[in-house]
């Protein structure tokens, strides 16, 4: 039997596990940092274009105690990797970046002249550092149009952005939905309202760029996903990280087993206590929040994307909860078995009750996702935890900031001669 927060991890990892993979990885290639980071709004445009990928961030709403954690936490990192001037003047350079996009010297033509006309569904915290100031620097973007459930909140967003198009007040998300200028939206409202929301913005015509996770449910998730099919529509979940050549990187040493097969994975996204409010929609159960549906899904996404393969079982899930906010999971660690390589071909979906491999065939991946995560021994502020470690048959890789590859990250690599000793030891930067 399973415990009651047991049994919502299973459901909840389950559901985040049925996302079909977005098609982006395979086609998009490692390329130059050159603009900042945008590269969903292009996969909407055109799934074959060569896609830019770059840059900084720290995401807007963690607050002021995030951005200062996360400067504080990859700080550390960089004196504890490199200490070298160089790589701290680097890392405040991406930061300056973020937040100063600069146009491409010379767009080209068919560029600026037929831009893809993107309307915001709400104005979400995450819409400046995902979409706003990304498009100020592709001119084959132009965010047309903002709806929000408040007149005033979408006047304010459409002059602070200089948006053309401003829809406020009841109604205003359906009115932006029917406006026949839009080509695509993107929805970062609550987890809870992204299945009504795209399923309106399809069946109106749209493409959607969906903020991740992409639904509540499974159920829900296979219904978009099978739907924008139907409508010849770009369904895409906002996922930064698998169009970042770090990300890629990462997956070329591992697909190109110098390390061999995978035998474990640790993967960890968390925050320290005060980096969320305790007014944030991710402490919802109603808005769909939760620790697992907010970071977890990170983890998840990205275990998935190194296995080739969905995991076939869940070994075991556990869950921290607060007397605050007694729906939701405020921590979650779970084990998840990933078929091994060579039988991922014939491994069934997690949610299956018999998976169609034997456990031997198998490899432990522990997520751990955290909203509150804890000081150490009492009183050492906690800081961000973002990586993915592989253990290997000859080494281990070792990915700093996984999910915002852009904002600072690293690659260890330490390889042996698969007696234990270390033949090869190496820091990769992309
Ligand atoms: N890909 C990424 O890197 C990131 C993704 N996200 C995802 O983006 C989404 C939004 O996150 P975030 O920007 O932090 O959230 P916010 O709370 O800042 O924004 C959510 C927006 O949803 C709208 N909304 C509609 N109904 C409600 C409701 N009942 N309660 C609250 N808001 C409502 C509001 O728009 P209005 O009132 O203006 O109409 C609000 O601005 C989430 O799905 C999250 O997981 C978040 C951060 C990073
Ligand atoms: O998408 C996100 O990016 C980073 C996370 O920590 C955050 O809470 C989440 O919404």
């Amino acid at each position: 039997m399973f415990s009651s927060s047991e049994r919502k991890c299973r459901i909840i990892i389950s559901t985040l596990a049925s996302t079909p993979r977005p098609s982006p990885s395979p086609h998009v290639p490692i390329i130059e940092h050159s603009r900042p980071f945008c590269p969903p709004t292009a996969v909407l445009r055109d799934e074959r274009k060569q896609i830019d990928c770059s840059r900084p961030g720290s995401c807007t709403h963690w607050g002021v105690v995030a951005q200062q954690s996360a400067v504080y936490s990859s700080l550390t990192h960089c004196i504890r990797r490199h200490s070298s001037f160089l790589t701290m003047s680097g890392l405040f350079k991406r930061i300056y970046h973020e937040f100063h996009p600069q146009p491409p010297a010379a767009p080209s033509e068919s560029e600026s002249s037929s831009p893809l006309k993107i309307g915001v569904l709400g104005a979400a915290n995450i819409a400046a550092m995902a979409i706003m100031r990304p498009a100020q620097s592709h001119p084959d973007v132009v965010v047309l149009a903002i709806a929000a459930r408040d007149h005033a909140r979408a006047d304010a967003f459409a002059r602070k952005w200089g948006v053309a198009k401003a829809y406020g007040g009841e109604g205003a998300y359906q009115k932006l939905l029917d406006d026949p200028d839009i080509d695509a939206v993107y929805n970062p409202l609550p987890n809870a309202l992204h299945y009504e929301w795209t399923m309106k913005a399809l069946a109106a015509g749209k493409h959607v760029l969906l903020e991740k996770p992409s639904a509540d449910t499974a159920d829900e998730t296979r219904k978009m996903f099978a739907f924008a099919e139907k409508k010849g529509l770009v369904l895409l979940e906002a996922f930064h990280y698998p169009f970042h050549p770090a990300f890629q990187r990462v997956k070329a040493i591992l697909d190109g087993r110098e390390l061999g097969d995978i035998q474990s994975m640790e993967v960890s996204l968390a925050v320290p206590a005060g980096a969320l409010k305790d007014s944030d929609i991710r402490f919802k159960y109603e808005l769909g929040g939760g620790s697992v549906m907010d970071m977890g899904c990170y983890c998840l996404s990205i275990a998935r994307d190194l296995a080739n393969a969905a995991p076939v079982k869940v070994l075991s899930a556990s869950a921290d909860t607060s007397s605050a906010f007694p729906k939701i999971d405020i921590g979650t660690t779970a084990t998840l078995a990933f078929p091994k390589r060579e039988h991922a071909e014939n491994a069934t979906h997690s949610g299956s009750e018999s998976p169609a491999v034997s456990e031997a065939e198998t490899f432990p991946a522990t997520l751990q996702s955290h909203f509150r995560l804890p000081p150490r021994l009492g009183f050492v502020p906690a800081m961000i935890q973002a990586h993915v470690k592989v253990t290997c048959e000859r080494g281990e890789l070792y990915f700093y900031n996984f999910a915002w590859p852009s904002f600072y990250h690293y690659i260890s690599v330490k390889k042996t001669d698969g007696k234990g000793k270390t033949v090869e030891s190496r820091t990769e930067k992309c």
